[in-house]
This record gives C-alpha cells, structure tokens and sequence, in this order.
C-alpha cells in the first residue's frame, strides 16, 4: 500500500526540562510576601530557601535551561522551543508541555498575547503563536509545497472535547462543542483520537484565528490563585506535511507533528479556594496529573510497566513520554514563599522528569504516489458517495469515514463487549438462581428473626410500658416531693411566725423589766426623797425646837438681867418702894414664866404629836412600799423566771426544728438528686439501648443478608442476651433506685415523725409554759392590784390622817391663840393695874424722895450712872434678842423654802414619772397633798408661833419699860425732863 522509508536515530534523548519562574504578581508584592525561590539562568540553577529569615539555601535544582522572573516570551522562544520547532519542520514529532501549579504562567507561557491589531506579534506572545510563524516563516522560505494541518483538543474531567468543531454541523452548538471525542490505539503503539476535526490551514493568521476560536471555548475560572484559570488540559497540534526534492522518481513528502500542551494546573485545594465543581475539577486534574508523575516515575525507573492508560492524559501524552517523539517540558514557578510546598513539588517533578528517555525518531516520509492514491482512494469515496446524490466536502468525509471506521471499531469492541456481556449475564443468571434458593432460605430465616425481632419489640414495648410506668411513679414522687417541700416551707414560715412573735414577747419582756427597773428607780427616789424629807423634818423640828427654846432661855435670861438690873438699881435707889415692884415683877414673871410654860407644853405638845403622827405616816408608808417593793420584786422575779424558761424552750424548739427543716431539706435535696440520676441514668441506659438496638439491628440485618444462615442464630441470641441484659439492667437500676427511693422515703418519713414528736413536745412544753407564765402573770398582777389598793388605802388613810392632824394643828393653833389673846389681856390688865399701883406708888415715893433727894444726890448720880449702863446692856441685849429672833426666822424660812423645794422636785420628778409609766399613778397623786399639807403645816404653826414669841414678849418688855419709865419719873420728877429709857424706844 505505502512505501515508509524511515530514518531511525539510535541515540536516547533525555526529556529536555526548562524552568520558568514567573515575576511576582500585583497582590503578592502588596502583601510583602519574600521570596523562596531564586534562579541561576546562567549555572541553570534553582535555589530554594527554604529558611527564610535567615535566607539560607536549602535545596538547589539544575535545569537544561531556568528562566528568572525578568526572562522575555522571546528569549524563552529563541533559546528553547525554536530548535525543536525546527526539529518538527525536519520531520519529527516534538511535544512541548508546560507543567506547574495554577496561576504560574503556563497558559501565559504556552499562548501569551497571540497578536496585535495590525497582524505583528506583541512581545508577550508565547510559545505557540511563535511557533506558528517560525514555522510558516520557515516553509515559506524553503519555497516548498506544504500542507499544515491543525487539531485543537480539551481534556476536561477524562472527556476529550474538539476545540475547532465547526459549529454549524452539529444540530445544537452545544452538543456539537461537547462532543466526546474517543482514543483508540493504532496497534503498533500510538494513540489515535477519534472524531477530532483536523482542519487545514495556509497562514500563521488562519491559525490565530482556530487558536482565539479554541481558546475562547476553553473551560476556565476565577480562582482565588488565578482570576482566569484553565480548568482543563489542552493540545494544540500542528501537523506539516513537505513535499521533498525527487529521488528518482518518486517525490517524497516529510511531516511532522509539534505537539503544544498547556496542562491545567495543580492545586492545592484548600488554597485554591475550589469548592464544589470547582473541587471536583481540581481533584480531576490532580488525579490525571498524578497519574502524569506516576509514568514519568516509572519511565524514570524502567519500570515494566507503566501506567499510560490510567488516565487519557498519559495516554494522548504516551509517545511524548517514552517514545518516539522529541519532548520539552516547561515547568513553571512562582517565586512567592506563599506557594513553597507547590514550587518544591514541581520542582521535584521536572526534576525527575529529566531523566525520561525518549527515542525520538523522525517520520517515515510517505512517496507522492502513495498519497496520490490514498488520494484516489479517498476521491472514490467521495465519488462513490456523489453517486448517492451526496456531496460532502473531503475533510468532511475524510472525518467520516474515521468516524465510520471508529464506530465500526467500537461496534467491534462492542460485540465483544456483548459476548463477554452475555457470558457474564449466563454467569450472573447462575449466581442469580442460587442467590434466589439463598434468598428463600433467608426469606423463612428473615420470617423467624422477624418473629423474634416482633418478640424483642414486644419486649421493648413492654420494657417502655414499664418505663413509662416508673416515669409516672417518678412524676408522682416529683408530686410528693413538692407538696412535701410546700409542707417544709410552710413549716419554716409558720417557725419564722412563731420566732417573730417569740422575739418580740422577748421584746415586751425587757420593755417590762425596763419599766420595772424604772419603777424601782422611781421608788428608791420616791424613799430616798421621803427619807430625807423626814430626816430635814425632823432637822427643822429639832432645830426648831432648839431655837425656841435658845430664845425662850435667851429671853429668861434677858428677862433675869433687866430683873437683876431693876431689881439692884430698885434696891439701891428705891429699896422700900421697890420690893412692891418686886412683888409684881415676880408675879408678872411668874406669870409669865407660867404662860410661857404653857406654851412650851402646848407647843411640845403639838410638836410631839405632829412627829408621831409624821413618823406613823412615814413609817406606815415605807412599810407600805416595802412590801410593795418585795411583792414587785417577787412578781418580776417569777415573771422573769417564767419567760427565761419559756424563752429557753422557744429557742431549743426553734434549733431543734430548724435543724429538723434542715434535715428534711437536706433530705429531700438528696432524694431529688437521686431520682434526677436515675431518671438520667435510665433515660441514659434506654437511649444507649435504643442506639445499640437500632445500631445491633442495623448492622445485624445487614450482615444478615449476607450470612443470615450463620448470623441468625448468633443474632438472635445475642438479641435475646443484649435485651436480656438490658432488661436485667433497667430492672436491677429500677429495682435499686426503688430501694433507694423507698430508704429515702422512710427515712424522710421518720424524720417527719420524730419532728412531728418533737413539735408536739415542743407545743406541748410551750403551752404548760404559757398557762404557767400566764397564772403566775395573773397572780402577780394580782398581787400587785393588792398591794396597789393596799397602798392606796394606806395613802388615803395617810392622807385622812394628815389632814386630821392639819385640823388640829388648826384647831390647837386657834385655842393657844385665843389663850394667849386672853392670857395677854389678862396679863395686860394686870399690868395696867400693877401700873396703876406702881404710879400710885410712885406719887408717894416721890414725896419721900424729894424729901431725901438731896442725900439721895449722890446716890442717885452713882445710880444713873448705873442705869445708863444698864440701859446700854438691855440695849445690847435686846438687839442680840432681835439678831437671834430674825436668824430663827430667817433659819426656819430657809428650812421651809428647802422642804417646799424638795416637794417641788419631788412633785416634778412624780408628774415626769407619771408620764412615761402608768403602773403608778395612785402614789403620785397621793404624794402630792401629802407634801403640801406637811409644807403647810410646818408654816403655819411655826410663823404662828415665832408671832406669837415675839408678839408676846414685845408688849412685855414694852411693859415692863413704861413701868421702868415711870419708876425712874417717880424717882428723878417729871420736871428734870430726864427720860432715861427715852433712847430704848
Ligand atoms: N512570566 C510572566 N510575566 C508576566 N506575567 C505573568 C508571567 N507568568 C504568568 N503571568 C501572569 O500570571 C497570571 C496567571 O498566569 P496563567 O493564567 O498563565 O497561569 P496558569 O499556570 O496557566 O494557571 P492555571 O493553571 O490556573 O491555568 C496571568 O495574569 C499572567 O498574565
């Protein structure tokens, strides 16, 4: 058929590896991000610091050729992939591939810009832009005839799509694009894509056309590593068929294949920030390129086997990687230390990479005739089709008849298929039967573990009526427990009550014992100020007493003196006439030494009666008050007793039941805890049950189906063990928490009790207490009643008394002076008379005196002298009389002012007393009139009877002066105007 005369190079040639470092990009250098990587185009050196703060080298890889990030699409071009577009132009197939993580530069490497407006290529053109002109270039300038050929496919989650489909040939645009695009191997080898449109191109710009065209459909996306990342791997071949210069006659036509692939990037996941389809895309690409890694390792390691149909990328890359065919991989890196662990693991992947062997050997070049008549073959065709009335274009049929071929190969494949289908159906019809015996043995196996699963439902029906049962006990008991606690905080409430009130009996007590106290106060001050009443009374009666009878005796004496004086200048000057005088002087003072004596015994009398009945009174009152004293003290005494006691048992009931509350609360605090843990512990247990259940049942049924035989019976009877220890479990839990349950309610029951027991002792002692307390009040109050009516009488009688003795106070006051009046007037009279007399007297003597008066001259001058002596002394003596008179008075006015003072205060004190306290009031009522008529009575007696002195004695001295005047006219004569007791006066 084809004459191939073929040039075989015996030589192995490496995989050519470069290595591209693409600059950092616009985010990166905001983000401050060091680099990791730094590149040695001239040693061909990749250092990566791993170490970056210290900036130290920890890994360094060597390339056929490296590419810093500064490195032009051109120069990459000139250097590395023009000699191999020339290789391809010279008849070799030649694949180059770029290789690295997403968003490194491959499609950037691979494509870059493709053209600018006026046809030119920009600078960032890449590699297959370049490579189309370098090779149109080149054909055009050997002048020879050529044929370009151009295929365009995507590799997109293991499913090839035809890039270049002419749209208008499929029925809907989209089925067309989408359309799977098959592999099939020719045999000796090589891989045959099936259906792929090959479309015939004459210049670089039909080809940059296709290319925009097939790129733009390329699947691509925003990716957090790149906005427009390609989602699938693409290849891009171009196909040169030269015509040779003739050898003989034959001409000769040379191809060669360039194979352009931009892989879709690595990723990492998580980095990438792929979710969903995006993840599943990524994890396709990852799973292709690792099936990639893995061919190349087993390339590198002669391998026997190596893995090209694991994926279809290594199966459309399988004459790249081991074959025939001259290969250049581009592995690119970002210098960002972001992407470090990706940059090693491309590094490492090129790296190894390198040591692919490949053979490459140039195509067999096909003789013209050879095509001709394939040409021929294919005009036949075509013709043999225009017979039908079909025109179809030859590329159209051409893709046909492939098609057809492809499909008669998969109906081949297919047929086998079926056979092996159809054995496998025969085989699985076999299994199918005995799986239907297996399945009715399993089917009266389900019937019994069914029965006994209905029996294990009945059991766990039954187990969940008796939870249900002990989930209602336990709601009752929740009842019970509350209407306890209610019963317990009732309880504390009514022991708070009875403590209030306790409290405050306490409280009413000590105001009592206050008011006690006070009263006591009241009465000792009450004594004390009768005490000193009746001692300052009897003080002031006593000095009383004292003065009257100092004036009294002062005043005998006086009296004794002038009698003296009188009588020895009587007996001197007028010793006859005198004794007359005597004899009335000593009348007169013997009469007034008798009235005197009568008033001495009257008033002693009186004073004497005055202090028995004071003293009776005073005696009657603090006998009175002492017994009222003893009958308070005594009362108190028992009051407080009765309170002490009841006060000792309230507080030895009040801890006692507190501590009972406590103990009932601690009690009940324990026995909710319980019953929350065994409600827990069993809701615990009957999950746990449920969970084991369904898990046992899940997992046994399943293994059922496919062991029932063997499984059933251990199924059933750890079943049956499970539910039994399950139950035995709830039972023993139920049956302990019963008990426990049953502990903490007798026991809250006896502890109920003994409080029960203890509260009716206790109420029992308080209500003895109180009856007690109660009859001892009433019986001290009384008591007291007695003792107050008692004192009031006394202090009525007292009063009576008082006023009896005021009346004859009154009643002796008016007849002593109604006696003295007339004792006065008698002596009065008397005197008148004795004057009288004495003038008469007088008018005699004074004859006989004149007659003796010239010897009496002498005499009489001796005698004045003595009379204005004795004048002088009576002078002197009267007025010391006088002083000591208004000292008595002033003395007793004092006392009296004392004694009145006393009873102010005493009165004061009794009214402020009066109004704070009420237990009292009879005393101080009485108290009142009972000073003042004491008051009165010392007053009135006593002015009445410092009056009465004085009155008495003035007019007797008054007396007894005239009738010395008169003695003394008688004696010197009217004539001689001597009035020696003139000056008295
Ligand atoms: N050497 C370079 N010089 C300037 N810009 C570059 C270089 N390499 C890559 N780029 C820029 O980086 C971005 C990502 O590049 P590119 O799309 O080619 O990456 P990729 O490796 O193909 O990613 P993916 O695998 O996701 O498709 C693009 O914007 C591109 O222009």
């Amino acid at each position: 058929m084809s004459t191939r005369i073929g040039r075989k190079k015996d030589r192995e040639v490496n995989v050519q590896v470069l290595l591209r470092c693409r600059p950092l990009t616009d985010d990166e250098q905001k983000s401050n991000l060091p680099r990791a990587i730094t590149c040695n185009e001239h040693k061909r050196e990749v250092a990566v610091l791993q170490s970056l703060t210290n900036k130290q080298v920890d890994r360094v890889f060597t390339f056929d050729k490296v590419f810093g990030p500064k490195a032009q699409q051109r120069s990459i071009y000139d250097q590395a992939i023009a000699p191999i577009v020339n290789e391809v132009l010279e008849g070799f197939n030649c694949t180059v591939f770029a290789y690295g993580q997403t968003g490194t530069g491959k499609t950037y490497t691979m494509e870059g810009g493709m053209r600018n407006k006026g046809g030119e290529l920009p600078a960032e053109a890449g590699v297959i832009p370049r490579a189309v002109r370098q090779i149109f270039n080149s054909l055009e300038a050997q002048n020879a005839d050529y044929s370009v050929k151009v295929t365009f496919l995507e590799l997109y989650n293991e499913e090839i799509t035809d890039l270049l489909a002419p749209e208008d040939y499929s029925r809907t645009s989209e089925d067309r694009q989408k359309k799977p695009i098959s592999l099939m191997e020719d045999g000796k080898g090589c891989v045959i894509v099936r259906g792929l449109e090959e479309e015939a191109v004459y210049s670089a710009n039909e080809i940059y056309n296709l290319l925009e065209r097939g790129a733009a459909k390329r699947r691509t996306a925003d990716t957090l590593l790149n906005k427009r990342s390609s989602r699938s791997h693409s290849v891009f071949t171009i196909t040169i068929y030269v015509k040779e210069a003739t050898v003989g006659d034959e001409e000769l036509i040379k191809c060669g294949k360039l194979n352009l692939v931009d892989l879709a990037g690595s990723e990492n996941i998580s980095r990438s920030g792929a979710r969903e389809v995006r993840a599943r895309e990524a994890g396709e690409i990852n799973k292709s390129l690792l099936t990639l890694g893995r061919v190349i390792n087993a390339l590198v390691e002669h391998s026997a086997h190596i893995p090209y149909r694991d994926s279809k990328l290594t199966r459309l890359l399988r004459d790249s990687l081991g074959g025939k065919t001259k290969t250049c991989i581009i592995a690119t890196v970002s210098p960002s230390a972001h992407c470090l662990e990706e940059t090693l693991s491309t590094l490492d992947y090129a790296y190894r990479a390198k040591n692919i062997k490949n053979k490459p050997e140039a195509n067999q070049k096909m003789s013209k005739a050879v095509l001709l008549k394939d040409l021929y073959l294919e005009i036949e065709r075509d013709e043999t089709r225009e017979k039908n009335g079909v025109y179809i274009p030859f590329e159209r049929h051409a893709q046909d008849e492939a098609e057809k071929k492809a499909k008669n190969e998969k109906l081949e494949q297919l047929e086998i298929d079926l056979n092996l289908s159809e054995k496998q159906v025969d085989k699985y019809r076999e299994l199918y039967l005995t799986e239907q015996e297996q399945k009715l043995d399993l089917d009266s196996e389900l019937k019994c573990c069914k029965l006994s699963l209905e029996n294990s439902n009945k059991a766990l029906e039954d187990l969940q009526e008796n939870h249900r049962v002990a989930i209602s006990t336990l709601k009752e008991k929740e009842f019970i427990i509350s209407k306890l606690l209610h019963t317990e905080n009732s309880l504390i409430d009514r022991a708070k009550e009875l403590r209030a009130n306790l409290q405050n009996a306490s409280e009413d007590i000590s105001a009592l014992f206050t008011k006690l106290d006070q009263k006591n106060k009241l009465e000792a001050e009450n004594q004390g100020l009768l005490l000193t009443f009746g001692s300052q009374l009897d003080q002031s009666l006593k000095d009383l007493h004292k003065t009257i009878l100092g004036s009294v005796s002062q005043q005998q004496q006086q009296l004794r003196c002038m009698e003296e004086h009188v009588s020895s200048f009587l007996a001197k000057i007028y010793t006859s006439g005198m004794t007359t005088l005597n004899g009335l002087a000593n009348s007169l003072q013997a009469k007034a030494s008798l009235d005197l004596e009568q008033m001495k015994s009257t008033m002693s009398s009186q004073i004497s009666a005055l202090d028995n009945e004071a003293k009776d009174v005073i005696c009657d009152i603090q006998s009175t008050l002492h017994e009222q004293k003893q009958l308070l003290d005594f009362s108190c005494r028992k009051q407080e007793e009765g309170l002490h006691r009841s006060m000792v048992s309230a507080e030895v009931i009040s801890r006692a039941t507190i501590d009972f509350f406590n103990e009932l609360s601690h009690r009940a605090s324990e026995l909710t805890t319980i019953l929350q843990e065994s409600q827990i512990d069993k809701s615990h247990q009957l999950a746990t049950f449920e969970k084991m259940f369904k898990e046992e049942a899940a997992r046994e049924e399943e293994h059922a189906m496919e062991k029932i035989a063997a499984i059933l019976s251990s199924l059933t009877a750890k079943k049956t063990a499970m539910v039994s220890e399950v139950s035995r479990n709830i039972e023993d839990s139920t049956t302990q928490g019963n008990k426990r349950l049953l502990q903490e309610i007798s026991s809250m029951q006896q502890v109920s009790g003994d409080a029960k027991e203890e509260l009716n002792v206790y109420l029992e002692k308080v209500k003895t207490h109180f009856l007690e307390d109660t009859f001892t009040s009433a019986e001290a109050r009384a008591t007291m009643e007695s003792c107050l009516q008692d004192c009031t009488n006394k202090v009525n009688y007292s009063q009576q008394q008082w006023e009896n003795a005021q009346l004859s106070i009154n009643h002796l006051n008016k007849s002593s002076i109604a006696e003295i009046t007339s004792t006065v007037n008698t002596k009065t009279c008397a005197n008148q008379a004795a004057h009288e007399e004495l003038v008469s007297t007088s008018s005699s003597i004074t004859a006989e005196f004149d007659a003796k008066a010239c010897d009496t001259m002498g005499a009489v001058n001796d005698s004045l002298m003595l009379d204005q002596e004795a004048k002088k002394e009576i002078d002197s003596m009267s007025i010391l009389c006088l002083d000591q008179l208004s000292c008595i008075r002033e003395k007793h006015t004092d006392s009296i002012t004392n004694i009145r003072n006393q009873a102010e205060q005493c009165l004061r004190k009794d009214y402020l007393v009066d109004q704070h306290t009420s237990t009292t009031p009879k005393m101080k009522v009485i108290a009142v009139p009972s000073l003042a008529s004491i008051e009165e009575m010392r007053t009135s007696p006593m002015g009445d009877l410092t009056e009465k002195i004085t009155s008495e004695n003035r007019p007797r001295c008054g007396s007894m002066e005239s009738k010395i005047h008169q003695q003394q006219e008688a004696c010197f004569g009217a004539s001689q105007n001597r009035t020696p007791f003139a000056d008295v006066n």
